[in-house]
């Protein structure tokens, strides 16, 4: 049981990666809010949870609102005692547009969902843990398009990039305070982030395709959900302000 006695939060553990790494948690023995606008894909998650006698709760919330953002932190923390793990997991594809077509719309959802979401989350859960002045570890579910060039459009891209700056960034800051923050940079992950992949842009897909040939082999979420384990246990102690590729060996090509 590698997170006795811990509490996390999952976003976007509704599916996918989110999915895979909530019921780890669970199993490994933490308490955990099942997260994600989707509740009832959340509640499924949960049921699958306590079915196997692990401890969760679903909790509706679009990471997109800085209100709803701090309204979770404080819901796991009133519903079961303290936060001791976030994992900032939910995100969205943009349409592979290269920067020429990329829409202002467009960007600025990319953004909320993928980048702000991330800045709300760490920012109200470090803020409790310096108040209590307790030890916290944060996860944040980023992308091999986050430290390469064109594994999505530009937006999408950019958006993961900035989580790998504010994670490193973070990591240093509140290295003396006993709190640890890394990233997980997934590749081709068999989930259902491109089921919403309509109308895509026709130039940035023949680009972004190029680098996705190179791709051994899709990857699963529980492959992702292992690392998330071992970032978030005592084991990784000394672990802090990585973006650890979960990819197959994909980017060892470039
Ligand atoms: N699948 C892949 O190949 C890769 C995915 N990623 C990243 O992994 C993370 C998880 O994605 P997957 O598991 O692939 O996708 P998925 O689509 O299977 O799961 C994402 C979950 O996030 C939830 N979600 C989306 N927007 C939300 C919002 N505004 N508020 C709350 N919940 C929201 C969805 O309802 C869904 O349950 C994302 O951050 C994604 O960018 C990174 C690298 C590769
Ligand atoms: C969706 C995504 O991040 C990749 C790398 O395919």
């Amino acid at each position: 049981m590698k997170l006795e006695n811990k509490v996390a939060v999952v976003t976007g553990a509704a599916s996918g990666m989110g999915k895979a790494i909530a019921e780890l948690y669970a199993k490994e023995g933490a308490k955990v809010l099942v997260a994600d606008f989707n509740i009832e894909g959340a509640e499924q998650v949960v049921q699958t949870i306590q079915e196997r006698g692990g401890e969760a709760t679903a909790f509706k919330v679009d990471v997109s609102s800085k209100e709803q953002v701090e309204q979770m932190i404080d819901q796991v923390i009133s519903e079961f005692g303290k936060l001791d793990i976030l994992v900032n997991n939910a995100g969205i594809m943009d349409k592979f547009e290269p920067v020429a077509d990329v829409t202002d719309e467009s960007w600025e959802k990319i953004f909320s969902v993928n980048t702000n979401s991330v800045l709300y989350g760490m920012r109200k859960a470090i803020n409790y843990w310096l108040e209590k002045d307790m030890p916290g570890v944060i996860v944040n579910t980023i992308s091999t398009g986050g430290l390469n060039g064109a594994h999505a459009g530009a937006a999408y891209g950019a958006s993961k990039h900035a989580v790998v700056g504010l994670t490193k960034n973070s990591a240093f800051m509140y290295a003396q305070k006993n709190i640890r923050i890394n990233g997980i940079a997934p590749g081709a992950i068999q989930t259902n982030i491109s089921n919403s992949l309509t109308n895509i842009n026709e130039f940035g897909i023949s680009r972004a395709g190029m680098a996705h040939a190179l791709t051994p082999r899709m990857g699963e979420s529980d492959e992702v959900a292992a690392a998330a384990l071992f970032l978030a246990s005592d084991e990784a102690s000394f672990v802090n302000g990585i973006v650890m590729p979960v990819d197959g060996g994909w980017t060892a090509a470039f």
